[in-house]
């Protein structure tokens, strides 16, 4: 028998799913498959969960949500032999759209039965793993007042997005160590990729791969009015390299150090984080993650 977890997170995307036990049970032949369903009910809550059925042998846990959904099941098993599935039920779905795991649930839920498993790489950040992406500047800004809006739709990035521009002359100096060159910047960005989507089909890093070991980095110095709308428009078409003030990257790991503050505020995965420290040390973990794609 097969033991699979799936833990649901009600709230993902537009929370308006109908997953439940019996529909999952549906699909799966009970000869072959124990199913056990859990749904999270307060934020961080999927932690918990995923680290009890570690304890009750699941061998597959399917993440059922967002990136942030992800990030939670795929951080309790890091480096072991359980095989992480997903159902992308999340507003942006950076992680599955870069694996090709269909938003329909019968589709995904094929591609968990096929059992087909792909080794993916994980980030990590101080004591922290991710598996899409995290930054700081811009993009926590906007992953900051999308959490605000208590609503996870594409209409509430767009809004969180003008929001962040209130934000954008709060530019702190960070020395950047990266590539044995160390060099300061005031960033409008930092962003640093596992993933070659963020959600939505947009990309700040196209040629980025789960599987190649490396991380895909753009550093984008202070920018200013014309050139934010610039930079927004030719990302829409993967071009906003052309900008001058986009520096990319591509490495195992680098460090990014303050001395004026002693936390970062980050996303991590599409979610706001304060990290309190003044370094912090990013590297990625070559293939150190099952995934049924
Ligand atoms: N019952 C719940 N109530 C409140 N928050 C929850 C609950 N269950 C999970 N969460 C939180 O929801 C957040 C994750 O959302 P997730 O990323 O899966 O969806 P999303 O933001 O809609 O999708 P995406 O990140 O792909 O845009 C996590 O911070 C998680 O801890």
């Amino acid at each position: 028998m097969i033991q699979i977890h799936f833990i649901i997170n009600p709230i993902a995307g537009s929370g308006n799913h109908n997953i439940s036990k019996k529909m999952l049970q549906a699909f799966f032949d009970h000869n072959e498959y124990e199913i056990t369903v859990k749904f999270s009910v307060y934020k961080n809550h999927t932690t918990k969960l995923t680290l009890e059925s570690i304890e009750q042998k699941a061998q597959i846990i399917v993440a059922c949500g967002g990136d942030g959904t992800i990030n939670e099941v795929a951080s309790c098993i890091l480096g072991s032999p359980i095989i992480l599935g997903i159902i992308p039920l999340g507003s942006g779905n950076g992680l599955a759209s870069n694996l090709k795991i269909p938003k329909k649930i019968h589709k995904a839920i094929a591609i968990i039965k096929r059992q087909d498993v792909k080794k993916i790489d994980a980030g990590s950040l101080n004591d922290r793993f991710f598996f899409s992406n995290t930054g700081v500047g811009f993009d926590a800004h906007v992953i900051k007042h999308y959490e605000e809006s208590n609503n996870r739709k594409l209409f509430s990035y767009v809004t969180a997005v003008f929001k962040s521009l209130k934000n954008i002359n709060d530019t702190r100096e960070l020395e950047v160590n990266i590539n044995d060159q160390t060099f300061k910047v005031k960033p409008f960005m930092v962003f640093i990729s596992n993933s070659n989507e963020l959600g939505y089909k947009i990309s700040l890093t196209p040629k980025a791969s789960l599987e190649d070991g490396l991380l895909d980095i753009i550093i984008v110095s202070k920018l200013n009015p014309f050139k934010i709308i610039l930079f927004s428009f030719l990302m829409l078409f993967k071009r906003h390299h052309l900008i001058q003030e986009v520096k990319s990257f591509q490495t195992k790991n680098m460090t990014l150090s303050r001395k004026d503050f002693n936390h970062f505020k980050m996303q991590i995965d599409g979610e706001y984080r304060l990290i309190e420290s003044n370094t912090i040390n990013i590297s990625i973990s070559e293939k150190a993650i099952n995934v049924f794609a």
